[in-house]
């Protein structure tokens, strides 16, 4: 017969902001996680490890979330991070942090949707047959950081799939240009963002090749879609030591 653990003692990070009144809502409302702490700007960090949190989510900003990840993997704390902001260097500095505490496990996820983690799945799939991709991404106008790290992450594995496929530039005939018109240059991705007021979050990728064209949307309407993904990977955290990039390796397990 299995042994019943105790419930995991969850901490939240920015439990005051849009994200994380939505997390502390979901970690209370289930009987294996326990609220421990609800931390926002100003608190002290302490408040975590006093309060014996065995995981740590972090929904801040990207330029308090190094810090915040750092203290609590001194602390030997799991964290969950769905804060944006995480280019390819930050990731090994969290690799480097982690290799002095080889116990502790890290997720960060671009996007803890189950659509959306399809949805670069998918993208990732069809890359290899078009000669063309463009990603279109759509947020409230609250949001602080643009492109979004759901297309950062995207431009990044759409870029690795034409490569492998040993595909040639973009054609793009542009050579008077107002600048911002083509959007950002992302690994050689274009990306455009939109912010307008009623969006929460959305992203298209449009594809193209001779005579078609595909399109692979996805669309979060409410910040409940995140929370399935937000729990499922702090059960999995405290089982996952070192470092965890995306949803995609926690589902389906
Ligand atoms: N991975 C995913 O699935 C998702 C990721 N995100 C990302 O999560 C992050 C948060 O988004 P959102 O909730 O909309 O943003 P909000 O601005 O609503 O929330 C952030 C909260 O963190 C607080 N905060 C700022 N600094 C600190 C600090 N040092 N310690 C503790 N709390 C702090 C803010 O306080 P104050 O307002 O006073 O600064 C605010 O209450 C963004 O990076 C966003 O892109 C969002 C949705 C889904
Ligand atoms: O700020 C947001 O709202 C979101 N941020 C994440 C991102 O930058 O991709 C995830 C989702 O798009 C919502």
């Amino acid at each position: 017969m299995s042994e019943e653990r105790e419930p995991i003692r969850v901490g939240v990070l920015g439990a005051r902001g849009r994200m994380g009144v939505e997390v502390c809502k979901a970690v209370d409302a289930v009987d294996d996680l326990e609220l421990v702490a609800m931390i926002d700007q100003g608190d002290w960090l302490f408040n975590a490890s006093d309060a014996g949190a065995e995981v740590v989510v972090d929904f801040t900003n990207p330029d308090v979330v190094m810090d915040h990840l750092h203290w609590c993997i001194d602390q030997g704390i799991n964290c969950v991070v769905g804060t944006s902001g995480f280019t390819e260097q930050r990731l090994e500095r969290v690799r480097s942090w982690l290799q002095h505490k080889p116990e502790v496990g890290v997720v960060v996820a671009p996007n803890f949707g189950v659509g959306a983690v399809l949805m670069m799945e998918f993208a990732a799939r069809a890359a290899r047959y078009f000669e063309s991709v463009e990603i279109i991404e759509q947020h409230h106008p609250a949001k602080v950081d643009a492109p979004s790290g759901t297309a950062t992450h995207t431009a990044r594995v759409v870029a690795e799939a034409r490569a492998a496929a040993g595909l040639a530039a973009m054609p793009d005939a542009t050579k008077d240009e107002v600048p911002g018109a083509r959007g950002a240059d992302l690994d050689g991705v274009r990306v455009h963002s939109v912010r307008a007021a009623g969006l929460v979050a959305h992203q298209e990728i449009l594809f193209g090749t001779v005579g078609e064209t595909l399109t692979i949307r996805h669309d979060s309407y409410d910040r409940a879609s995140f929370m399935p993904g937000v729990l499922l990977a702090i059960r999995q955290v405290i089982q996952r030591p070192g470092l965890t990039v995306g949803l995609a390796p926690l589902l389906d397990r």
